[in-house]
């Protein structure tokens, strides 16, 4: 007798009539995306209106995954402003359309995309609804306020100026130089100021012999995972969370030191958790802050303020170390703005000089900030480094939102890319040009054009908690990098290609498909040589 189906019909044929059953579905399903379905008649690719797979196969697969992003361009080159990019989701290429941004709209973010590319961990970052992201964000602004980001200043100096000796030292290792990998010495310096910041104490990368390329190849491992988990349902990212240490290395061995940074992350939040209240004379750090804020309790376990400290690192990390390498790589290839970048600085740290200003010509954030062509090159770094590539999706879930003639129904997902804007040459003219004067030589009123469209904090309510500190690192790091008392040059290796370091996949930050931003570090009064390896 057949045990699958006692009446007389046998296995294979249950097999055909599932297969066909679901066949059906598909297809009905489908047929209701293009001729029914509230999106319907919005332009855009029929695969793409018709399935998330067609997605999927461009975060997950094509050219190594992390590539929607360029086809969404592409797709806007052939339908125009608006196109239908998923079944569920319009995408507007269009700088003067920020509806869905505005406060009033009290926009939700969609959980398929956030909650399962960051996994179950309830942060600020990843509140689903308004109400929710407003709760959580308001302890948390308290501790990103100016006040407190100055407070801080010191240690982000100290940060910079160890990366600068670790950079001198390397000058002077051996004749000739040696390579660094700058974007790998970036991510440290960007990790410790934010572990820094959140914790009062850095958690030490800069300190790693090889800048800690491990840990930043680990960071790459987790992002594109989450990739795939956001297309795989949301399933992946707990499976590898619940697997045992060794089975997870042996995978990978990046996740070991995934697996170093939790427990890290974890003892400090725990730490901070059972001393709500700091030494005597001593700050509150951001864990503590929490805590003693009027968060309800549900707020404060320590899954939401662990998820809350990881978020805050991992949102400081890649997008400030990326900006710091658009800034060092276009520099380098620049001997003429180089040049104009080093006489503004060197003459400041003279005028503080003759000021008597205490630190013999270093100049602080206060001062650097004032220095028109900095600020410039600051700016297009900003505005080229394009750290996070992800279109930024929200969902207006209680009206209806108009683009030109159509009406985007409530519900639907929308969304926008930076990079759209800050790559319109009807806004920045020669948009691919990285051209400080652009800022410093402009009026007044340009310049508050421009500033207008330099979005790269995001929009809205959401905006970037971390804009503040990521700027002081990026002038800092810049000054002191390229000022008059680096001791030390860089220079870009002959064979170096933008290939190394430009953005090439999504995972929700940018990755190069490269090797990164490898430069020789040699003395100050060294041109010429050859120097051994450092750092990958
Ligand atoms: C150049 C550096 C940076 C860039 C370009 C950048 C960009 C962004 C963008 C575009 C968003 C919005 C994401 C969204 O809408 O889903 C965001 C959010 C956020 N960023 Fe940054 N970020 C940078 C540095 C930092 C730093 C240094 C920190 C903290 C250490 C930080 C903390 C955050 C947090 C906590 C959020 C979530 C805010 C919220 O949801 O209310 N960011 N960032």
């Amino acid at each position: 007798m057949n045990l699958l189906w006692p009446y007389g019909l046998s296995g294979s044929y249950i097999f055909a009539y599932l297969l066909l059953i679901s066949c059906l579905v598909a297809l009905s399903v489908v047929l209701y995306r293009l001729t029914l379905h509230p999106l319907a008649r919005f332009p855009g690719p029929v695969l793409a209106a018709s399935t998330g797979l067609y997605e999927a196969y461009y975060q997950c697969i094509k050219d190594g995954g992390g590539r929607y992003w360029v086809e969404i361009k592409k797709m806007h080159q052939r339908y125009g402003p608006i196109v239908r990019i998923n079944p569920w989701e319009v995408h507007i290429a269009d700088p003067g359309w920020n509806a869905v941004y505005k406060y009033s709209v009290r926009a939700s973010k969609p959980p398929w995309f956030y909650f399962r590319f960051f996994g179950k961990f309830p942060s600020t970052n990843v509140a689903e609804s308004h109400a929710l992201h407003q709760l959580r964000r308001g302890p948390l602004q308290v501790y990103f306020s100016s006040a407190n980001i100055q407070r801080y200043m010191p240690t982000i100096v100290a940060q910079v100026d160890k990366l600068c000796a670790r950079l001198r030292s390397s000058a002077a290792a051996a004749e000739g130089g040696r390579v660094v990998s700058l974007s790998d010495a970036f991510r440290c310096l960007a990790t410790d100021v934010a572990t820094g910041f959140a914790f009062g104490a850095p958690f030490g990368h800069l300190d790693e012999p090889t800048f800690d390329r491990e840990f930043n190849l680990s960071v790459r491992t987790v992002v594109k995972t989450g990739t795939w988990s956001r297309h795989t349902f949301g399933l992946l990212l707990p499976l590898l969370h619940s697997l045992p240490e060794s089975v997870a290395k042996k995978m990978n061995p990046a996740f070991g030191r995934v697996k170093w940074m939790k427990d890290t992350m974890t003892s400090c939040v725990k730490r901070s958790m059972n001393k709500p209240e700091p030494a005597p004379g001593s700050p509150y750090d951001m864990v503590q802050t929490l805590v003693a804020s009027a968060l309800p309790p549900a707020e404060k376990t320590f899954p939401r303020l662990f998820s809350e400290a990881r978020s805050v690192i991992m949102a400081g990390t890649e997008t400030t170390a990326t900006t710091l390498v658009c800034i060092a790589s276009r520099l380098l290839a620049d001997p003429v703005r180089l040049r104009r970048l080093r006489r503004e600085l060197a003459a400041a740290a003279a005028a503080e000089v003759a000021k008597g200003g205490g630190g013999g010509g270093e100049l602080g954030y206060a001062e650097l900030r004032e220095l028109p062509y900095l600020a410039g090159v600051i700016n297009e770094g900003l505005r080229l480094a394009n750290p996070t590539p992800s279109r930024l999706p929200r969902v207006c879930e209680d009206q209806d939102l108009r683009y030109k003639q159509w009406v985007i129904p409530r519900g639907t997902t929308i969304s926008t890319t930076t990079q759209d804007t800050h790559h319109d040459a009807r806004i920045f003219e020669r948009p691919r040009a990285f051209l400080p004067e652009r800022w410093s030589d402009a009026s007044p009123e340009e310049r508050r054009r421009l500033r207008r469209h330099l979005q790269p904090w995001g929009r809205g309510a959401r905006l970037c908690l971390g804009a503040e500190l990521a700027t002081i690192d990026a002038y800092l790091a810049v000054a002191r990098l390229f000022g008059p008392g680096a001791g030390f040059e860089m220079r870009h290796l002959p064979d170096a290609a933008d290939d190394d370091w430009v953005p090439y996949h999504e995972w929700f930050a940018g990755f190069p498909r490269g090797r990164g931003l490898l430069v020789r570090v040699t003395g100050s009064e060294e041109v010429d040589g050859r120097g051994k390896e450092e750092g990958f």
